[in-house]
């Protein structure tokens, strides 16, 4: 039996995923957390945890070095929630745009009988811009960024996309009508509306700032969708004779109560599909990791999915060092257990190693001796099902 334990709203679609052989906040000593945006920056994790795996794309609320340290194998699950994170941004830059919001405003305090010929002269006040024709720079050509630049050549605007990491997968899903802009500060010059799309971390904390505030078109509308601190908000507030609205999805006291900023309370994922997909695919990746050992969509470990057609299976998650895996094969070997097949692949300075073998001896002396590798986080055996 496995143990999970969940934090946040994790929808039931993913929790009734996991078979029998799971139990669900029953127990102490958890094999897996399935979490959302719980912060565990500071939590110390049970010596049984083996695995988190996060329902959603952003880790930044995850100690990856300490998970890593732990043996801990994490996970995302990346573009599970990115169709919802694109159709609020779309969503915004139409409302922004369009002054839905001062227009709301102004209807909700002012119904009364004659409003109907009131409208006719107050809604001039109300004149918008469209979207069609219009630049558009999305910073981050991932899951997110990659849709909400595709939407944006659907709606006509211009499109250029800024992202020096972007990967082979996501540059074969974005349209080719979408420019690639090499230069942060060129990119940002002739934009009406800046999306960003990037993870945190140290570099992109305060990715925009007052020097790239300053390089703004005059009027541009800026959306964060990605997380607190990518944009400087004492720069936005600073310079709201420059930018014409900020809508986020984070606020803080910086922000507040400013009318040019149209603040959500972290709903971009929020839908009830994206909530399940990232839910059901949470709990797949957990089942995937301990039953089989694999790695696929793991954030500090090297993608490994190996077909398990042996009757056991060793995983060890190791340091990125040599003479791991002859230290390794060379204890399976003395215990005369054969191997049937195997596999090592590294992501920085961790690696992880698989090892299928024929036949058991002495497995809790094997278990012991990798373990007590002073470069092996974590040996698991785990018993073909
Ligand atoms: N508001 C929400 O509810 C919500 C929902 C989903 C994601 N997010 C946030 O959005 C972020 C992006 O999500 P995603 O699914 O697109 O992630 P992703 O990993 O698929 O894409 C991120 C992209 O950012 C690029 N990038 C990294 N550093 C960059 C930099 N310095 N400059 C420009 N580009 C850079 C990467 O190359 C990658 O293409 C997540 O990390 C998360 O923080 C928020
Ligand atoms: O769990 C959520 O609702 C937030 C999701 C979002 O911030 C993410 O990074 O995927």
């Amino acid at each position: 039996m496995y143990q999970v334990k969940t934090f946040n709203a994790i929808a039931d679609k993913g929790l009734n995923t996991f078979t029998n052989d799971y139990t669900i906040n029953q127990e102490k000593n958890p094999d897996a957390y399935l979490i959302r945006s719980v912060n565990l920056l500071k939590v110390q994790f049970p010596k049984s945890l083996k695995v988190i795996a996060r329902a959603g794309a952003g880790v930044n609320n995850i100690p990856l070095k300490e998970a890593t340290d732990d043996g801990i194998a994490v996970f995302n699950t990346p573009g599970s929630n990115a169709n919802a994170v694109k159709e609020l941004v779309i969503s915004m830059m139409i409302a922004t745009s369009r002054k839905v919001f001062a227009a709301y405003d102004y209807s909700y305090q002012n119904i009364h009988a004659d409003i109907s010929k009131q409208v006719e002269y107050d809604k001039a006040k109300f004149n918008g811009t469209e979207l069609f024709g219009k630049n558009i720079l999305v910073i981050g050509l991932g899951n997110v960024g990659s849709l909400v630049a595709n939407e944006a050549v659907n709606l006509g605007m211009n499109v250029s996309g800024y992202d020096p990491y972007l990967s082979a997968d996501s540059a074969w899903k974005i349209n080719n009508r979408v420019h690639r802009l090499t230069n942060l500060y060129q990119a940002l010059k002739n934009a009406d509306y800046v999306t960003i799309h990037v993870p945190k971390n140290k570099e992109t904390t305060g990715l925009i700032s007052t020097k790239e505030i300053a390089a703004m078109k005059n009027n541009a509308i800026l959306f964060n969708y990605s997380r607190l601190g990518i944009v400087d908000n004492q720069a936005v507030v600073d310079n709201f004779n420059k930018i014409q609205f900020y809508c986020t999805d984070f606020g803080d006291d910086v922000i507040a109560n400013n009318k040019k900023v149209i603040t959500t309370p972290h709903i971009g994922g929020s839908t009830i599909e994206a909530e399940d997909n990232g839910a059901i695919k949470a709990a797949n990746t957990i089942m995937n990791f301990l039953e089989n050992g694999d790695t696929v969509n793991s954030i500090n470990l090297p993608s490994m999915k190996l077909p398990f057609n042996a009757p056991y299976r060793f995983t060890i998650m190791h340091r990125n060092v040599p003479n791991m895996v002859g230290q390794i094969t060379t204890f399976l070997a003395n215990a005369h257990v054969n191997i049937n097949n195997m596999a090592n692949a590294a992501k920085n300075e961790i690696a992880y190693t698989i090892i299928d073998v024929d036949n058991l001896n002495y497995e809790k002396q094997l278990l012991q001796q990798m373990a007590e590798i002073p470069e092996v986080k974590r040996a698991r055996l785990i018993n073909h099902r």
